[in-house]
């Protein structure tokens, strides 16, 4: 037996509900069901931002895949593909779109005759517009030519051509109430693509017979609006005729079934996508942020699996969770009647002069946020004067971002197994006038993100990274390919990162490649931060890479006073992993940090409101820093020290 899978078409936030606890494995957000609980007819009057915020608000409640019907796009290639990037940026798992013309007449309403089709050619075109344009989001290709009056063979011929122009699951619709008419075309199809089916009128069907094929989704289109309809008018027509509550009583839930489903958003998790056994997180971990509102906005316009790359951490979390419940517990003893009239955030570090000790860490595929990327974020650093890192594995290439910042950017690498592509970066890193490298050491491998296993989230696949336009890795791709051709760049990407053989002999040939100052990021050992100082860097990063490695380590705030100790006189010690108010900031820096790197609270605004997003986050964390400065009577940032941390017998 193949597999059958069963979707329910819904509109709401409440009917998706609704559908998951019944068991439905896909949620349908038919246009039917979408315009006519709209009050409108279903002819394609929607508007395309107004379908994404159905789809966004569904999101928000569950975890199920979502297929979007998109009709035929407005009947635009233009419009088709804006709708596929909007749908699938408020979370849509997949997009239909069918071969009627514009605008299109519901399959089912027999008050029109005459159907027209596009051109088989003129829709594979959209269709492949559409996959090109997406990201991760599905493209299912419905033919309509069996409504139309034509004979399967007909209806077999486009699927094929919409199959060859890039569709990932094809949809043939029927309009007889008889399964003979859809069988033909999915035993000859089903063996090609999944399919979609919405046999709404054909009632003695069974839905196993047509996955006897091949994988195929049976929709149940327009059963929960048309129950709507039924049972509402009922009631309120008996309610009306007799004006007694008492008697419509039996047919409504009780107010306790709403307050339940409400609370039920997001409990029902779909099964692990991988055999890869590792420990459950905590249901809904509550996202920290410096500004809460962009968790929650960020949670809704994020894919759940994209969240859940940005948000997770290794194993249980406990790692990520100690390394901000650490940086909470310490506390400060102000100094006062210190004249804090004049304040200044402003330092210094490695020649990148800073409005404040903040710059932004480095983080990978912030396509993953926002359109915009890495472009958005170094631009909002850069306007206030911050710093900002750019991953090895950003979405946007250096050259792009140093365009957006060029003041303060500095460059992030690991050390892949073909070393020629991280020199070529560093190299590149130079040219566009980073102005520093920071070289990852934490990562020998990646460590096991619940989260990421759960979601079978391919990080790789799902946006791929600027570096495999890298000349280097371009030259190498093709180089690899004489092997084996079937090798995607995504693939050459996880054979190259990452690399346990990294050692420090790798470090010192780093040092000896670039003329930039060094940054050796992830260090926890005071002993690890002399060798490496030792061997040339100008800076050590101390950093936990946000609890996404472990959940075992040492919290990073912990780690820190051994380091400052170890190396602080030689060179600065930077700080991240944990970060999340001014306060937060002060402290580290109290204990004897030069600059604090942010973290997630940045991908949150980033997600929320792009550079504004970002800009509010690094405002609000600067503004913080200098109040509480104020506070514990420090004018300057290097008057913040270690006799402000905690409480001590005082001398
Ligand atoms: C989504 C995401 C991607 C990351 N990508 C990288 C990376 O490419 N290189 C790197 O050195 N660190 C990376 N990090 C780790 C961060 O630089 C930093 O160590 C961590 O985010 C700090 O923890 P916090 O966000 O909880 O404050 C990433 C972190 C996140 C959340």
């Amino acid at each position: 037996m193949n597999e059958l899978r069963i979707g329910i078409g819904v509109h709401s936030p409440i009917t998706a509900l609704l559908a998951e606890e019944a068991g439905a494995d896909v949620l349908w957000l038919g246009s039917l069901e979408m315009s006519a609980s709209r009050g409108v007819p279903d002819r394609e009057v929607l508007e395309v931002t107004e379908v994404a915020a159905i789809v966004r608000s569904v999101r928000a409640v569950t975890s199920l895949p979502i297929y979007v019907d998109a009709d035929t796009g407005r009947g635009s290639d233009e419009v088709a593909v804006l709708a596929t990037k909007l749908y699938e940026e408020a979370g849509a798992t997949a997009i239909c779109v069918e071969d009627n013309v514009f605008p299109k007449r519901n399959s089912l309403d027999d008050r029109f005759s005459g159907r027209e089709l596009l051109g088989a050619e003129a829709f594979a075109e959209r269709i492949s517009a559409m996959v090109a344009a997406r990201r991760s989001i599905q493209v299912i290709a419905r033919t309509e030519a069996l409504v139309a009056g034509h004979g399967a063979d007909v209806a077999v011929r486009r699927l094929r051509r919409y199959a060859a122009a890039g569709a990932d699951a094809l949809f043939a619709q029927a309009n007889r109430a008889s399964a003979d008419q859809l069988l033909p075309v999915v035993e000859r199809i089903a063996p090609l693509r999944p399919m979609v089916l919405a046999p709404t009128v054909l009632p003695g069907v069974d839905a196993e017979a047509f996955a006897a094929h091949g994988p195929v989704t049976v929709i149940f289109a327009n059963v929960v609006i048309r129950n709507l309809v039924a049972q509402t008018s009922r009631v309120l027509r008996d309610l009306m005729a007799s004006r007694r509550l008492e008697n419509v009583l039996p047919d409504l839930a009780g107010v306790e079934r709403l307050f339940e489903l409400a609370e039920h958003g997001h409990a029902t998790d779909p099964p692990p996508a991988t055999g890869v056994p590792v420990p459950e997180p905590r249901p809904r971990v509550e996202e920290r942020a410096t500004r809460p509102s962009d968790v929650e906005t960020a949670r809704v316009r994020m894919t759940e699996a994209a969240f859940d790359y940005c948000a997770g951490g290794a194993g249980d979390e406990s790692g990520m969770r100690r390394n901000v419940e650490r940086l909470d517990a310490l506390t400060l003893t102000p100094r006062v009647l210190r004249d804090v009239s004049a304040r200044s955030t402003l330092t210094e570090l490695l020649g990148t002069p800073l409005s404040a000790p903040l710059l932004v860490t480095p983080m990978g595929l912030q396509a993953l946020c926002h359109p915009r990327a890495e472009v958005a974020t170094a631009a909002a650093a850069h306007s206030l004067g911050l710093g900002f890192t750019l991953s090895m594995f950003s979405s946007r290439p250096v050259e792009e971002v140093a365009e957006a910042a060029p003041d303060r950017l500095w460059q992030q690498v690991y050390l892949l197994r073909e070393r020629e592509v991280s020199w070529s970066l560093v190299g590149r890193a130079e040219q566009a006038g980073a102005r520093a490298v920071v070289c990852t050491v934490d990562v020998p491998l990646v460590g096991r993100r619940s989260r990421d296993a759960r979601n079978g989230f391919r990080r790789f696949d799902t946006a791929p990274p600027a570096i495999v336009q890298d000349p280097c890795f371009v030259d190498l791709l093709a180089h690899r390919r004489r092997r084996d051709p079937s090798l995607t760049p995504a693939g050459l990407v996880a054979e190259l990162f990452p690399d346990p053989a990294v050692s420090w002999a790798d470090l010192a040939e780093l040092r000896s490649r670039t003329r930039l100052p060094l940054v050796v990021k992830g260090v926890l050992h005071p002993q690890d931060a002399r060798r490496a100082v030792d061997a040339g860097a100008d800076a050590i990063q101390v950093s936990t890479h946000g609890g996404r490695q472990s959940d075992r380590h040492v919290a990073a705030a912990d780690a820190l006073p051994a380091v400052v100790a170890a190396v602080g006189d030689r060179v600065p010690v930077l700080f991240d992993s944990g970060v999340r108010t001014g306060a937060h900031v002060a402290t580290v820096l109290a204990l004897g940090a030069r600059a604090v790197l942010v973290g997630r609270p940045v991908l949150w605004g980033l997600a929320a409101r792009g550079q504004e997003g970002v800009e509010g986050v690094l405002r609000s964390l600067t503004e913080e820093l200098d109040h509480t400065m104020a506070l514990l009577g420090a004018p300057a940032v290097d008057g913040l020290d270690r006799e402000l941390i905690g409480v001590r017998e005082w001398a």
